[in-house]
């Protein structure tokens, strides 16, 4: 099941609705400091242990776990940032019977648990706060970041002030944006999300891993899915797409570019169309399911005639690369609907400019603008939808960053595409399985072996 993604907003929303339900905001914080004290003791065992805790909730929640620990054994210390300034933090650290430290005079311990700030926190950390902070995580063998890392802005991922880098991160309810967005999600090597009864609905999602169908008894080329990936005069990017294309459950790539290349896979046909009405002509065939345009299509005015007559094919398009370039320099109006779009950073401030808020908000605008399924890559890919569903991928691998890794996605979305009829499913299965193909790839690789991985990535999901 997909995993619920939270602003702070949206978190507390929750949290009210449970309150309004007649638990009282103390009991969710007992199970919010009982649910992190039993992931930590099973990670850590009898190590000693530092708890460090800020005025709100989230040092209350850390009253709790270190109140819980010492009760199974641990030996705990609690350091505090000041005085317990609400009413269920004063409760929580009434109900710890041990010394509080001042927060500044704090000492290293074998384990570190981070319970500062979590979604309440305001502006960046005093400059002392976030060295102390940093000193105590790195001198620790187990650091745990209760709720969120204390400097991470929740619905963004942007790091107000420095933030170490923790083992584990404990999400308390639900995740938040900064749990799966970059740079913050890179602070927690590992992460937990802790139930505590909280019913977390959201229409954002951490991206899941599909469940993907063997074709029917019944299944031939055609119904399978017959993808074209229209090219220009340099074979590469477009060769690299069709191929992606073709290993990912598509019954059949036809390749329509002006290049004379005639190397490949055999399976792969190649409709050589020198001129954009010969590329117009061969879109002329109603079995097509899917068109992609964009891995080496060039952005000369040949390209741009290429483009303008895919546009207009009325076939469900996938665009990528030049084609978001061309846009971006035509404007998005000529965008036929539903189609989807793999912009990486650069081209989608070319299309869309400068939006406000956090990648989420920002996919998630230009999919309505556009009213298209847009793919926004990059370390923490979002997949934003025009109804308003997104997904965020956290699983990617920093070795997809080189050449031709988006014209293998571009194929991989394309060819999805053709079997399922659905943009943001089949955007989201593309993802992921380009996600997990670079996982079996190890590191180091190169586009073309992302592909042959590719078979089994779905294989893993049958
Ligand atoms: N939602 C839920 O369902 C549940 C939530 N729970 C927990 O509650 C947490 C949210 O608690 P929260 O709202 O009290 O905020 P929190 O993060 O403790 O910080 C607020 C305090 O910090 C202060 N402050 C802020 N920035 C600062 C800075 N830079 N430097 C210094 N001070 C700064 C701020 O002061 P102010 O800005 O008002 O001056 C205020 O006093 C959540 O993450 C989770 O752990 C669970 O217990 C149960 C279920
Ligand atoms: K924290």
């Amino acid at each position: 099941m997909a995993t619920p993604v939270l602003t702070a907003a949206g978190m507390r929303a929750a949290e009210q609705a449970v309150i309004a339900s007649g638990v009282p905001e103390y009991e969710l914080m007992e199970r919010a400091g009982a649910a992190a004290a039993e992931i930590i003791w099973r990670a850590g065992g009898l190590r000693d242990t530092l708890v460090l805790c800020g005025p709100g909730n989230n040092g209350g929640d850390g009253f709790v776990i270190a109140r819980l620990l010492r009760a199974r054994g641990v030996p705990v210390r609690v350091a505090a940032l000041g005085d317990s300034r609400t009413s269920s933090a004063i409760q929580a650290r009434a109900a710890w019977a041990g010394p509080v430290e001042a927060f500044n005079d704090a000492e290293p311990a074998a384990q570190l648990v981070d319970a500062l700030f979590g979604t309440g926190l305001a502006r960046e950390l005093d400059d002392g706060i976030a060295a102390q902070l940093h000193d105590l995580v790195s001198m620790a063998s187990h650091s745990y970041a209760i709720d969120l890392p204390s400097g991470v802005e929740t619905d963004s991922g942007a790091l107000l002030s420095p933030v170490p880098h923790f083992g584990m991160g404990i999400a308390l309810g639900a995740l938040k944006p900064a749990h799966l967005l970059f740079p913050a999600a890179d602070r927690m090597t590992r992460l937990v999300c802790a139930d505590i009864g909280i019913a977390a609905n959201s229409s954002i999602c951490r991206l899941a891993p599909p469940s993907v169908y063997a074709p029917g008894t019944e299944a031939h080329k055609y119904s399978r899915g017959l993808v074209a990936v229209v090219g220009g005069e340099m074979a590469g990017a477009s060769l690299l797409a069709s191929h992606a294309a073709a290993r990912s459950g598509a019954g059949m790539v036809r390749r329509i570019a002006a290049d004379a290349y005639i190397g490949g896979p055999d399976a792969i046909v190649t409709d050589f169309a020198k001129t954009a009405t010969e590329v117009e002509h061969s879109l002329q065939d109603k079995r097509l399911a899917v068109v992609l345009v964009g891995p080496g299509l060039g952005r000369n005015k040949d390209a741009q005639a290429r483009l303008d007559v895919v546009l207009k094919s009325g076939h469900p398009l996938v665009l990528d690369a030049d084609a978001l370039n061309i846009l971006g320099e035509i404007g998005i109006a000529h965008l036929p609907q539903q189609a989807i779009l793999t912009p990486h950073e650069a081209e989608f401030t070319r299309l869309f400019g400068q939006l406000p808020g956090s990648k989420i908000d920002r996919a998630l605008d230009a999919a309505r603008r556009s009213r298209c399924v847009v793919v926004y890559k990059g370390a923490g890919t979002v997949i934003a939808a025009p109804d308003g569903r997104a997904a965020v991928a956290s699983h990617g691998s920093s070795w997809l960053s080189t050449a031709g890794t988006g014209d293998v996605l571009a194929g991989i979305v394309a060819s999805r595409l053709a079997v399922m009829r659905d943009g943001f499913q089949a955007a989201c299965e593309a993802v992921w399985l380009h996600g997990e193909a670079a996982r079996r790839a190890g590191a180091a690789f190169i586009a073309d072996d992302l592909i042959e991985r590719l078979p089994e990535a779905i294989a893993s999901r049958l």
